[in-house]
């Protein structure tokens, strides 16, 4: 797959910009603060209805506009296709697939992008909130459907937590107790859904996270994952962690079934501790990914280019896997602003590991620090517009 046409209406400092891309890869240049990463932000976010950035959607309209827009053509093979979104700077977005209406979050099922970015050593050094993103964002791409199971989730969620803190003290009755058995059905029954797919999702993640470490580092560190989850209690933790709650469970050895029983068990055990704290302290939201180089979590012990290597094979192993798992064909790659962070070897390992991807997409100020085989096709940015011609270097 990749993106043949991009127009933007008032997307961050763009008032209106429109590119042809074809495949391969393609280089974004200028000076810092020219608009490079709102280019790519804006591909990006018809992926994952997110930015790699910011949380809001807000800061993605150009000041003082209401609404941004933006409006993408992708081709597979001989299909091609038209997506489009309106962002609102408050209020609801409005999707269109083919010039029909969908909701915002059906929009993954038609484009699937994989960026790189230098925030991604967070995935490694920073909270357990970045892991999960990580996880469940690939989970969407390959089953769209699980956007609905995440989005209830999180609703329940929210809504077991404000009883949970109306309860707080001597205050429940029986018609609170017997509401909070209710979300609990809903929680588990959401939650062992989404806990059976992330092990899933890890046994299948491991396999190609060997092979992109091998060919980012040149060296065998045994990278792995496995997932602490809550749901199976206290049995584990993780060297320098500081709960420590939840057991490390490596791939998906265990049914939704199994996982539902564990799951039930934990919550009554913890009902007391939740009802005095007023919020919910197992399940899937409490969950972590732990990534292990050389049998030590990475996390506390990686060294900063042992936690870039790590995080760089996580991104390419994301993207090897939507590539073998998809019928979409590749991922587009998205790469922010990432050779700038590299030594020379790494830049030229990254730049073999993903040549063969149908299209990438590249941004970074300084032409050099990006290696000649991806500077085939240049796209200068200045200021909030783009220039295709001639390129003077
Ligand atoms: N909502 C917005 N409205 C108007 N301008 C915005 C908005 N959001 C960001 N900008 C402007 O966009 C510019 C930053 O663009 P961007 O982050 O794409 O830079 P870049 O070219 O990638 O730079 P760098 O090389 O420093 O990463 C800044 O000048 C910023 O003020």
């Amino acid at each position: 797959m990749h993106v043949t046409r991009l127009q933007l209406h008032d997307f961050r400092n763009y008032e209106s910009a429109d590119l042809s891309l074809g495949p391969g890869a393609h280089l974004f240049v200028g000076s810092n603060g020219q608009g490079k990463t709102n280019l790519v932000e804006a591909i990006g976010y018809l992926a994952t209805l997110g930015s790699h950035r910011v949380s809001s959607d807000q800061a993605l309209v150009r000041f003082g506009q209401e609404f941004a827009v933006v409006k993408m053509e992708l081709a597979h093979e001989t299909r091609s296709l038209h997506l489009d979104v309106q962002i609102a700077s408050s209020g609801a977005n409005k999707a269109r697939v083919g010039g029909q209406n969908v909701r915002s979050r059906d929009l993954a099922r038609y484009f699937a992008s994989v960026l790189f970015a230098p925030e991604d050593l967070t995935l490694v050094r920073g909270e357990p909130g970045a892991r999960r993103r990580f996880l469940d964002s690939l989970l969407v791409t390959h089953s769209p459907k699980l956007g609905g199971v995440i989005a209830d989730y999180e609703r329940v969620l929210r809504q077991r937590n404000s009883l949970l803190r109306s309860m707080r003290g001597p205050r429940s009755s029986e018609a609170m107790i017997a509401t909070l058995d209710v979300w609990d059905e809903r929680m588990l029954e959401l939650g062992s859904q989404i806990i059976a797919e992330r092990l899933l999702l890890c046994d299948r993640l491991l396999p190609h996270l060997a092979g992109s470490y091998q060919r980012l580092v040149g060296a065998d560190h045994r990278p792995t994952l496995s997932m602490r989850v809550s749901a199976f209690g206290h049995a584990a933790s993780v060297m320098g962690d500081a709960d420590g709650e939840g057991a490390d469970v490596e791939g998906g050895e265990v049914t939704t079934a199994e996982i539902r029983e564990r799951f039930t068990a934990q919550l009554a055990a913890m009902r007391p501790r939740e009802m005095e704290r007023g919020v919910s302290l197992v399940g899937p939201h409490r969950d972590d990914a732990v990534f292990w180089l050389n049998g030590l979590p990475a996390r506390v012990t990686a060294s900063h280019g042992e936690s870039w290597s790590f995080a760089l094979a996580l991104k390419l192993a994301a993207a090897e896997l939507v590539r073998s798992e998809s019928r979409a064909g590749d991922p587009v790659l998205i790469l922010d602003d990432v050779f700038a962070e590299l030594d020379a070897s790494r830049r030229s390992r990254l730049a073999e590991a993903i040549g063969d991807f149908e299209q990438v997409l590249i941004t970074a100020a300084v032409l050099e620090d990006v290696p000649e085989g991806l500077r085939s096709q240049i796209i200068r940015i200045s200021a909030g517009t783009i220039q295709t011609g001639d390129v003077d270097e």
